[in-house]
């Protein structure tokens, strides 16, 4: 049901905090979350609703949205609020829709994997991404039901179906990886949180998710045990929470915080903010040209012997064989793939290779590998049934 405490953007509160924005200039911005009664919805429909580049605020679930609504809906700040409840209103809710956030769906309880949630999400998403493609197919979508893996490749089948596939336009979010990776090192390192940088790649469940503490910043002198355990940690940050949360659902109070720096990035990047990069589960292609020459000296290319030599060393099994090429440019061979994206005026503006891995970082990428693919495919073939 439509909230009753719509607010006129003249009557609120100047944004705040909106870096690089006069007042005057912030583009209209209409951000639907869909799950908004759940969990996670809730503190994120709070977090949006505190974002000054948000202007339209859309609060959709299939129960409750009119009491979260009308409860955001008093916060003195830029953006309207509505609530729509029930498949009815989904539409509506969806309309101009500049982002779309989901975090519709269960949660994990103890003793289950990401993996376990596929049967009941995997349906929900496949509907609230063909109503996506139906009443809003050009918006942002930041897709946040488990398992991410699964439910990304999910969405862009339906589009795909639909007409309306992007890959610029979909993310899994996994910034909550991102948050966690930053505190434990923080922790580990004893450095200040708030300086921490560290990518986080692969896929988002267990072993699939890989920090790079070697691209870490500031950096620290830790011990390989320390890397270990803090990668460890890191993959198993949903779990020890929903061990501690003890049958009563997973991260949401991390996790809104997460997606709304998420969304927070999508719209900034939108707004035409140079240089916004985040990590995410995204169509992995380095470059929207889907064949591109990458690493740094091109000259080699001009030596056929050179790079045929370095070819037949590759053929032969010689390790750590890097030569400059023409090819088709994935991050990995996998189709979708966590890393490092520039965001901007279109979505995905670059995708960002992986960097300088340790050994110890290669070797997980090399065993996230076929359980990602599985998931990816299982996603695939979900949607195609
Ligand atoms: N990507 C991540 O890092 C991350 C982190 C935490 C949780 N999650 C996932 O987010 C999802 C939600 O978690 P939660 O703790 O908020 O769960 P929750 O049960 O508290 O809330 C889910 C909400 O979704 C709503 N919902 C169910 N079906 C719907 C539909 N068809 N349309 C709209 N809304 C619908 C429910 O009514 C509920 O309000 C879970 O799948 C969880 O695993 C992902
Ligand atoms: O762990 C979960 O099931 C929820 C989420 O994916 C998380 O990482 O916290």
């Amino acid at each position: 049901m439509r909230s009753s405490v719509l607010r006129s953007v003249k009557t609120l509160a100047k944004p705040a905090g909106a870096r690089g924005y006069s007042s005057e200039s912030v583009p209209d911005r209409k951000v639907a979350v869909l799950g908004a009664a759940g969990g996670i919805g809730q503190p994120l429909a709070l977090l949006m609703k505190l974002n000054p580049l948000v202007s339209r605020l859309a609060l959709y679930d299939i129960a409750n949205t009119p009491g979260v609504a009308a409860d955001v809906g008093h916060i003195n700040t830029r953006s309207e609020v509505a609530g729509y409840m029930g498949n009815d209103q989904l539409g509506q809710a969806l309309e101009d829709s500049d982002v779309v956030i989901i975090p519709a769906g269960v949660p994990r309880k103890p003793g289950m994997t990401r993996d376990d949630l596929f049967n009941i999400n995997a349906g929900i998403v496949k509907d609230l991404c063909s109503a996506i493609a139906k009443y809003c197919p050009n918006a942002i979508v930041n897709m946040i039901s488990n398992p991410v893996n699964s439910t990304v490749p999910i969405a862009a089948e339906v589009f795909k179906k639909a007409g309306t596939y992007n890959e610029k336009k979909l993310f899994g979010v996994t910034t909550l990886d991102v948050v966690r990776a930053k505190t434990f090192y923080a922790g580990k390192a004893n450095v200040n949180v708030a300086e921490v940088n560290v990518p986080v790649v692969g896929g988002h469940a267990g072993i699939t998710i890989l920090p790079l503490f070697s691209q870490a910043t500031p950096k620290a002198n830790l011990a390989d045990e320390d890397i270990k355990a803090l990668t460890k940690r890191t993959q198993d940050g949903g779990t020890e929470v929903v061990e501690a949360k003890a049958g009563k659902g997973s991260a949401t109070l991390s996790m809104a915080y997460a997606g709304a720096i998420f969304a927070d990035a999508c719209l900034k990047g939108l707004n035409g903010v140079p240089d916004v990069v985040e990590c995410s589960f995204v169509q992995s292609t380095v470059t929207e040209l889907p064949f591109f020459a990458s690493k740094l000296v091109l000259l080699s290319l001009l030596c056929g012997a050179i790079f045929a030599d370095a070819c037949l060393k590759g053929l032969n099994g010689v390790p750590d064989v890097v030569e400059c090429s023409f090819v088709q440019s994935t991050v990995t061979e996998l189709p979708f793939f966590a890393s490092k994206v520039r965001l901007g005026k279109n979505g995905v503006e670059e995708v960002l290779g992986l960097g300088p891995l340790s050994d110890f970082e290669q070797e997980g990428l090399e065993k996230l590998k076929p359980e990602l693919k599985a998931s990816i495919e299982k996603g695939v073939k979900f949607a195609n049934a």
